[in-house]
């Protein structure tokens, strides 16, 4: 049996389309468009790339785009004072910082500058406190966009079995917050979890978030498991190869003759981040005008 592969990037596509409608109806309400700060400190190429395909997404999705490029040797303080500014900016209702922070920026305190109402990442603590104990506020893309596939797909998740491998506050604990407050029964794996693959057979879900290149093999799959696979590893190149190739942190061409549903990478969750964090902008904005938040995301 072969696994259906669950289209990431198509299922982006359609709730960046349906974001850049409300976008639009929200621009003739507020008399602006919601507008997006993405601030990125240094020159990684690989976040170069990344932040000029968000600025992309956000402007097709009728909204604003404001980008903020500082030198990797840029002082804390001066990286806090430009969060401030753009606190204080009313035609920003989101806030990105670009993770991780060159040199010794300290971004725990980076994101403790940024006004949890446009705190878009879902990364300030006082927004992980809020999922926690269930309150309304922002989550983070990665986690909502895999939780968004997995309920497209299965639909109830109650009494499923889901491990999630990868305990990071920015994919693994809220993702586990998420699959509980869905009734799952979550299990969270990590390096010193003993005899990980027999914990992971147990799984009806399986969300593997820990940056290591294929590491969940097939035999750790309960045949027609929902596997979603967070992970985004660059291979080095093979031979003949310029670039390595993409690859998760599952072995996909295994994997998918026994899983019942997976996620390619490319084109899996990846997509669902950028699509989410315009959709949370969009909240953001509303909650900025006093406007009933948009429904149907
Ligand atoms: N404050 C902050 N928030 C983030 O959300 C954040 C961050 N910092 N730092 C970097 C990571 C990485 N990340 C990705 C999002 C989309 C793709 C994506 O769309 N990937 C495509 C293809 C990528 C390619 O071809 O290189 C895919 O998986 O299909 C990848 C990576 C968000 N991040």
């Amino acid at each position: 049996m072969s696994a259906q592969i669950i289209d990431g990037k198509a299922f982006a596509a359609s709730l960046r389309e349906r974001v850049g409608a409300h976008a639009a109806t929200f621009a003739e309400k507020a008399g602006r468009k919601p507008g997006l700060a993405v601030v990125l400190v240094g020159e990684d190429p690989a976040s170069q790339v990344y932040v000029g395909a968000k600025g992309k997404a956000t402007l097709a999705a009728n909204m604003e785009s404001f980008e903020h490029r500082l030198p990797a040797d840029t002082s804390q303080d001066d990286l806090i004072a430009l969060v401030e500014q753009l606190n204080a900016d009313p035609a920003v209702d989101g806030i990105l910082v670009q993770l991780p922070l060159p040199g010794d920026l300290d971004e725990q305190a980076v994101i403790a500058a940024i006004d949890p109402g446009k705190d878009v990442d879902g990364f300030h603590v006082e927004s992980a406190g809020r999922l926690m104990v269930g309150r309304e506020g922002f989550v983070p893309c990665t986690p909502l966009g895999c939780i968004m596939l997995l309920q497209d797909r299965l639909g109830d998740l109650s009494g499923l079995n889901a491990v999630v491998i990868g305990r990071s506050n920015i994919v693994g604990k809220p993702m586990a917050q998420l699959l509980l407050d869905a009734n799952a029964t979550v299990t969270i794996a990590h390096s010193r979890t003993k005899d990980l693959p027999e914990v992971v057979r147990r799984a009806d879900i399986v969300v593997a978030a820990v940056g290591r290149a294929e590491m969940v093999k097939a035999d750790w799959i309960k045949p027609g498991a929902t596997v979603i696979d967070v992970g985004i590893n660059r291979l080095a190149p093979a031979e003949g190869e310029k670039r390595g190739r993409l690859v998760g942190d599952v072995e996909f061409a295994g994997v998918k003759d026994v899983a019942g549903a997976i996620t390619p990478v490319p084109g899996g969750v990846g997509p669902m981040t950028i699509a989410v964090l315009l959709r949370n902008t969009l909240v953001a904005a509303h909650a900025h005008e006093g406007l009933e938040p948009p429904e149907g995301l």
